[in-house]
């Protein structure tokens, strides 16, 4: 197969969907796009944007080996840690049953069926659900039947349940998966806990990010984070429901604080990205990382955006030659993304060998400027000081 707009040839339909969909193809087709850090964005191998299926172009699904053709799905029925129960105003969603402790592995799903995320007139989307719909046993039928449908009466009965459950099948991914326990959790602003597709296992994980008690509600965030209005118009326009999570019902004058530290997280996030900025003004960088890491705290934000700030962190320091900082700031990723993705994850395995050698970055000393190797990390300091010398504002 062919691609119309650059010729390149493809060996399916998947892998010519992924192209079409890829950030390649798209500075192809907007040359002016094109418009790339000398140095990559740091955060790129952690943002996972949520799914967005249906577009025009018909095509039709194709099986994906890797994804379908594995071991049957387990069944979660035994020693589990949540329960499924009606819960006002939400439907329902999935509580705790006994006290589950920070990092732990709450549930491992596989999906019920993939779906690719490349362009679809919703009449060729529907036909390709109901041609994986109809490969699936009847139980698993019934269950994705069962799944919440925000859309009801529409025209395109088994898209609007594709697109009120589907999760994102990997970081950046286009593709989207159908879960009968993952899709059945509730989004919160600031959850409790983070969803990850686990491409080792094939399957969707939930970790607890923090403590959570026998009773509450487990929640995932399904989209970015910001100030209430513009969180509220972008789950309402990507995902149509006005969210009633415990951030949103406060009142107004209660939100004030927390929307200027959400502002202030996704203004420094962008400004973190700026590859340029991290080559000329490293310092303010590793302090902007540090001001953003202190506001997730203050805002009670445990997610991806933990280990990725560390993350930025250790490029910053392994770029400028500081082998020592970018060591701690490695480890630091390293508990924040086992925390958040369990230990057989690629993400979480691919930060522990930079634990082990931060020098193996490609980038690193793409300049000389603070140029430290690993064994220099001064043992004598000790609380405040220690983090005065990582964040280097003891100088
Ligand atoms: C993936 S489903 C989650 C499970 C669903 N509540 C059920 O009954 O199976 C997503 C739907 O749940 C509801 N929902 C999820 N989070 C919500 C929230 N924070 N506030 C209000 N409704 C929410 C919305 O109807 C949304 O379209």
């Amino acid at each position: 197969m062919v691609c119309e707009d650059c010729g390149r040839s493809f060996g399916n339909e998947r892998a010519l969907g992924q192209h079409v969909n890829s950030k390649a193809h798209a500075s192809i087709l907007n040359p002016d796009e094109h418009i790339l850090p000398t140095v990559p964005s740091p955060s790129v191998a952690f943002n996972a944007p949520p799914f967005q299926p249906a577009l025009p172009e018909p095509m039709e699904f194709e099986d994906n080996p890797k994804k379908e053709a594995e071991s049957p799905r387990k069944d979660n029925a035994t020693s589990k840690l949540h329960a499924l129960t009606p819960l006002p105003g939400k439907g329902q969603g999935l509580i705790a049953v006994q006290d589950i402790s920070k990092g732990t592995r709450i549930l491992s799903d596989k999906p019920l069926f993939w779906i690719p995320g490349f362009r679809l007139a919703e009449s060729a989307f529907e036909k390709a659900v109901a041609s994986k719909f109809n490969l699936l046993s009847k139980d698993d039928q019934m269950t994705f039947l069962s799944l919440h449908n925000n859309i009801p009466g529409g025209a395109y009965p088994l898209t609007s349940i594709v697109k009120t459950n589907a999760l994102p099948l990997g970081t950046d991914a286009s593709e989207g998966g159908l879960f009968p326990e993952a899709s059945r959790i509730n989004h919160a602003c600031v959850p409790n806990c983070q969803h990850t597709w686990n491409d080792n296992i094939g399957e969707e994980t939930i970790h607890a990010v923090r403590h959570i008690s026998k009773g509450e509600e487990i929640t995932i965030s399904y989209a970015d984070t910001g100030p209430f209005e513009s969180r509220r118009h972008s789950l309402k326009e990507s995902f149509g429901f006005e969210c009633t999570c415990e951030l949103c019902s406060l009142p107004e004058i209660a939100r004030a604080v927390g929307d200027h530290r959400q502002s202030e997280i996704k203004r420094l996030d962008d400004l973190i990205s700026d590859g340029s900025r991290l080559l000329s003004h490293p310092d303010k960088c590793l302090e902007d990382v540090h001001t953003l890491l202190t506001l997730l705290e203050a805002e009670n934000i445990t997610n991806t955006q933990t280990p990725r700030a560390y993350h930025d962190a250790f490029q910053i320091a392994i770029i400028h030659g500081d082998q020592a900082r970018a060591k701690v700031f490695a480890q630091r990723a390293y508990e924040a993304t086992l925390c958040c993705e369990g230990d057989n994850s690629p993400r979480t395995a691919y930060v522990k060998s930079l634990v082990a050698k931060p020098a193996a970055d490609r980038l690193f000393r793409t300049s000389n400027r603070w140029r430290l190797s690993e064994n220099m990390i001064p043992e004598i300091l000790e609380g405040e000081r220690v983090e005065a010398w990582v964040w280097r504002r003891s100088r």
